[in-house]
């Protein structure tokens, strides 16, 4: 062989090698895909293209469980005077749109900041119950609620977030948030029944709950029966979340932008999906 044909061969087996290296590279990756697939972050197989804010703005005048002014705001400087403008903030942790850490409700839970960032990326599920809650302040998420939503859209995600569509968001800027009934102290809100989260942590991998509303719980309930059984167990929960009617029942990806502030009971999050 000539000098030139004997470079060309040479190369021409090179490529062929990288070739055979990137052909295996990729089944090899396959190959471990199917043995054992990372657990999906993202609910969408495309690329996003449109993303949807979760959270209210957060005011001082914002609905509160208890009904008492849980944010405050005091300017410490401003562009008037100082040229650059500073608030202070002093807010209870569980005000707005809000994140639940398992801590709020257990003895020595995970805090908001212990989190896994990895936990706070996951599929979307939206339950729509706007129907029965038109009629019934008092719904709830039941197990056939999550089955419906199950018939409709295949099994649950893993690692999802279920979160409960009452419509209850449009009601943010009235006493209807609220809803306190004639005894004076009632709240007539809708929530998760007991037996639905029960459902979701014993036949699913759900990692968390979301509510347009001030509680895990539905507002007459007595004994916060969701959040001692949900919360301890590791799980997180999301209230008075907005914009939910904006997002398909299956298909979005939930980012929770939840504060990591050490031994945090929850916090103020920003909320958003991505679609
Ligand atoms: N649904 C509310 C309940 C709540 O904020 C709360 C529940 C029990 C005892 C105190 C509470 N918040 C007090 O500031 C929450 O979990 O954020």
């Amino acid at each position: 062989m000539c000098h030139h044909c004997v470079t060309e061969s040479v190369k021409s087996r090179m490529l062929n090698r990288r070739d055979f290296f990137r052909r295996s590279a990729v089944a090899g990756a396959a190959a471990a895909a199917t043995i054992s697939a990372p657990q999906a972050l993202f609910a969408q197989k495309a690329m996003p293209t449109k993303v949807e804010d979760m959270t209210h703005t957060l005011t001082e005048d914002f609905p509160t469980y208890f009904g008492d002014q849980q944010f405050f705001v005091k300017p410490l400087f401003n562009y008037a005077e100082h040229k650059f403008n500073i608030n202070e903030w002093r807010l209870n942790e569980h005000t707005g749109t809000h994140m639940d850490a398992p801590l709020h409700f257990s003895a020595d839970g995970t805090s908001v900041d212990e989190i896994p960032v990895g936990d706070l990326v996951c599929p979307l599920a939206v339950i729509d119950i706007r129907e029965k809650a038109s009629t019934d302040a008092d719904a709830q998420v039941t197990p056939d609620d999550i089955r419906a939503w199950i018939e409709a859209n295949g099994d649950m995600p893993e690692g999802a977030c279920v979160a409960m569509l009452s419509g209850w968001g449009e009601h943010v800027t009235t006493d209807k948030f609220r809803n306190v009934g004639e005894d004076g102290k009632t709240m007539h809100f809708p929530g998760f029944h007991i037996e639905a989260a029960q459902m979701l942590m014993e036949e699913t991998s759900t990692k968390g709950i979301a509510v347009d509303t001030l509680s895990l719980d539905h507002g007459p309930s007595p004994d916060f029966a969701v959040h001692y059984e949900w919360l301890p167990s590791g799980r997180w929960g999301l209230e008075c979340i907005a914009n939910l009617e904006a997002l398909p029942a299956a298909g979005a990806t939930l980012v929770v932008g939840a504060p990591k502030v050490k031994g945090g009971s929850g916090g103020p999050a920003r909320v958003f999906a991505m679609v």
